[in-house]
This record gives C-alpha cells, structure tokens and sequence, in this order.
C-alpha cells in the first residue's frame, strides 16, 4: 500500500507539474480504477493529510509516509441469517414496513467518506463452504449424534440402526424416509457391508444420496415466451425474496423478466416484490391492496405477452390456510393463466421455510394435494438444524427440490445439487 500511494502521488504531482522530472507512474491509472474503492479511499485520504501537512510544514520523510490505516477491516461476509419465520398467518393484513434488500457486500461497492483500512483482499468463501456452514447444525443432528452413538463400539448391530432410526427421526428426515432408509441399512447390515462406524456412516452417505438424486432436477427455463413461474407457500418462508432472487438469476442471463404482484393481500409484499424489480432490473404489474389475485395474472400475462418478455414469475399471497380454500384460489389463477397462455405455468414452483422442519413436510403435502407442485425451493437453510428435511420432503413427496437459499443475499439462492448437499452435510 506504502508503495503505490507513493506511485499515486509520484502520478499526481506530475499532472499537477510538480516534480516534473519524475517518471509517469503506472499506478496512477491502478490506484484512481474504481473497481478498487478501498485502494482509491486510502491513496486519497492519504492526499488529504498530505495536503494538510504540506500547508503545515512538516518533514519530508512525514510527508512521504502513508495515512494511518484504519483500525477494522473491510467487512466482506454475506449478510446476517434472519431467525426462523413462523408460517401460516390467516389473521387480518398487516401492513409492515418493507424490508432492506440484503446484498453481500462486494468489493465494488462504492467509495464512502468513511476512513477504511487499506484494501484486505479477503477471498469469499465458496459455496460450498458456505453450504457447509449453513449445515453444519444439521451435520451436529444428525453426524454429530451417530459419532456418539458409534464411540467405542466394536460392531454395528440391530441396535445400533434402531437407535440410528431415533436420531434420524429427529433430526427431521421424516419417519417414513427414515424407516425406509433404516431398512436398506438392515439389509446391508445382513449382507456383512457394515463392519464398522465408518462403514455405516459412509452406507447411510450413500442411500441419502441415492434418495436424493432419483427426484432431482434442475428447473430448466424453456424458450416458451414467456416461460410462467408460479410461486406459491404460505407466507413468510421467503417468496418474495427467492422471486427477487430468481428474477436476478434470469435477468443476468439477459433475459427479459416480468414480475405480478399477486399477494394483494397485503401492500408490503407488492412494495418488497416492486424494490426487488427495481434492484435487479426486472418489471413488474401490481394493483391496490386487496384487488383480485387473477386480475393481477391477468395483467401480467398481457404485458408478458405484448412486451415480449422471456420469463413471468407470479408472487401469489399463501394465506389459503384450508385446502379448499387453497384449491379453489389456485384453480381460479391457474383459470386466469391458461386462458392468456395454454399450457403456463410451466413451473409450479412451493417455497417451502427449511427452518421450519415438520411444518414444511405439512405444507408440502397440503400444496402437493391442492396446487400441482412441480418444483421446491427451501430456504433459510443457514443456521437451522432442520435441513434434514431436504430428503424427506424430496424423498417423501417425491418433488425435485430445484433450489436451495441458504442467505438473504441475491448469490444465497443455488440449484440444488444432491451430491453437493450430501458431501456438505456428512463432511
Ligand atoms: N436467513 C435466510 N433468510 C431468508 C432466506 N430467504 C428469505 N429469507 C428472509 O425471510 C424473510 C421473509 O421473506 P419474504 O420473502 O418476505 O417471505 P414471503 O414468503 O414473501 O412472506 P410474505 O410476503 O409475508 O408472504 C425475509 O426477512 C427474508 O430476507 C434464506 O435463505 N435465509
């Protein structure tokens, strides 16, 4: 840093015409670039003080060195995990304040007047890493608890499964997923496969995995114009933030994105839904407060279609807490859609709050049974010990789990990737 703020100044004063004999500084160009804030920040509050110390006389040697760094850091970790949400709330609209978009903050983000350190390149952990982390009381649950069911034992036997079945239960891989699982580990147990901890725990790897990836796949955006999105699932699990998300992930790939605000039942959820477009450049129809849901699909269909936009995403409301209910507000947008474009949505896309554990399989069959699921998104995995539920809802429901959020931030959204989610977990 000492050295091209130097450079800096060397560039500077030949511009200025002081100290002409010195030679150009390549570091002019380095230091002023503005994808590097926290360089240009330092070389030019180290000008300032220069500046002043060169009203005031000082000693040549005061006036070569550098400012004084800054005592902290440059945060770059992601945003903070918002704890767990409670779910269906069918209690009368609530209009609550519209939350900040949580962006991580990036190296390019801007110059402030406030006195940084000197720019600590601190590498972003990878997803993976962050998987990991996000899992890691998940891992504690499940890889924790078998680590101390297996201390000190010589050999697997059917009591150890039983107990295993116990851990698994509980830590949210549901019942019927468990036994299943604990069956095929009987069975591998029979064939002399489980000699030890290491090969249990490897064989339970496996079958997860198996579990896993025979309902994966990734949500592929066709070239249908537009390609209809309808999001659904009650509310506060993160729906409007995975449509921000979403909406970013597709408008980055150039593609044109529309956004209908169909929770009506609340003005908030248009506004959040209306800053998320703004941030990310996609557009957007909404109406009042209280208007009729399908009124908005509506709208939304004849803008998509007269604009020529790629991809439709439709926010729905989520507060149909009975299933006829459910079933009779989904018919009627589904109504609305496939009279505007026949064979939309091309996704029926359930949010599903992993935070939420048992509560999130309930809903999961509720919106199976009622709206024609196709693909899952579980979010707010970061923090919660719950995301066994990742297999049972797969597994169970046999429902592609096509993304998983593991953050509020745009880049906290991910496909899923069964064998990625499994290393995470088991490592
Ligand atoms: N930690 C964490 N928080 C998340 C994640 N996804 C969403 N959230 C947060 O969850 C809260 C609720 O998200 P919303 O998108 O408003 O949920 P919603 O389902 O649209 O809720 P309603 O608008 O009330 O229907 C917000 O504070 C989000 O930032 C995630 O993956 N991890």
């Amino acid at each position: 840093m000492a050295e091209e703020n130097k450079g800096f100044f060397k560039g500077l004063f030949g511009k200025l015409g002081i100290g002409k004999e010195a030679p150009p500084d390549p570091e002019v160009e380095k230091s002023t670039e503005p994808q590097e804030p926290a360089e240009t920040q330092s070389a030019s509050e180290w000008a300032h003080n220069l500046f002043k110390k060169m009203d005031a006389p000082a000693a040549p040697e005061e006036a070569a060195a550098p400012a004084t760094p800054a005592e902290e850091p440059v945060a770059t970790s992601a945003a903070q995990p918002a704890s767990p949400v409670a779910p269906v709330e069918p209690t009368a609209p609530v209009v609550a304040p519209v939350p900040p978009i949580p962006v991580a903050p990036t190296a390019s983000a801007g110059v402030s007047s406030v006195p940084q350190a000197p720019a600590v390149e601190q590498a972003k952990p990878s997803f993976f890493e962050r998987l990991k982390r996000s899992l890691s009381k998940t891992h504690e649950s499940i890889v924790g608890r078998m680590d101390a069911l297996l201390l000190g034992k010589k050999q697997i036997d059917t009591d150890t499964l039983e107990e295993l079945e116990e851990i698994l239960i509980t830590a949210d891989i549901g019942v019927k997923t468990t036994v299943d699982l604990v069956r095929t580990l009987e069975q591998r147990l029979k064939r002399a496969e489980l000699q030890d901890g290491a090969a249990l725990k490897q064989a339970l790897k496996e079958e997860i995995l198996v579990r896993l990836e025979a309902n994966s796949a990734p949500l592929v955006v066709t070239d249908k114009k537009p390609f209809v999105i309808l999001v659904i699932g009650v509310n506060g699990v993160g729906k409007t933030t995975t449509i921000g998300k979403l909406a970013s992930r597709y408008a980055g790939e150039g593609k044109r994105v529309l956004l209908a605000a169909a929770d009506t039942f609340r003005a908030a959820a248009a506004e959040q839904l209306e800053t998320w477009a703004g941030r990310v450049g996609a557009e957007i129809v909404r109406h009042k407060e209280g208007a009729d849901p399908s009124a908005v699909v509506f709208d939304a269909c004849k803008a998509a279609a007269a604009r020529g936009c790629d991809v439709l995403i439709i926010d729905t409301a989520g507060r149909m807490h009975t299933k006829v209910n459910l079933m009779e507000e989904m018919k009627k947008i589904r109504r609305v859609l496939t009279r505007e474009i026949p064979d939309a949505p091309h996704e029926t896309l359930l949010v599903l709050d992993a935070a939420t554990g048992q509560n999130a399989l309930s809903q999961a069959k509720l919106f199976k049974e009622a709206a024609d699921v196709s693909g899952v998104v579980l979010t707010k995995l970061d923090g919660s010990a719950k995301g066994g539920i990742v297999v049972a809802v797969s597994h169970e429901y046999a429902l592609p789990i096509r993304f998983i959020g593991v953050g509020e931030a745009v880049e906290d959204l991910r496909e899923f990737d069964p064998a990625q989610f499994v290393e995470a977990l088991f490592q």
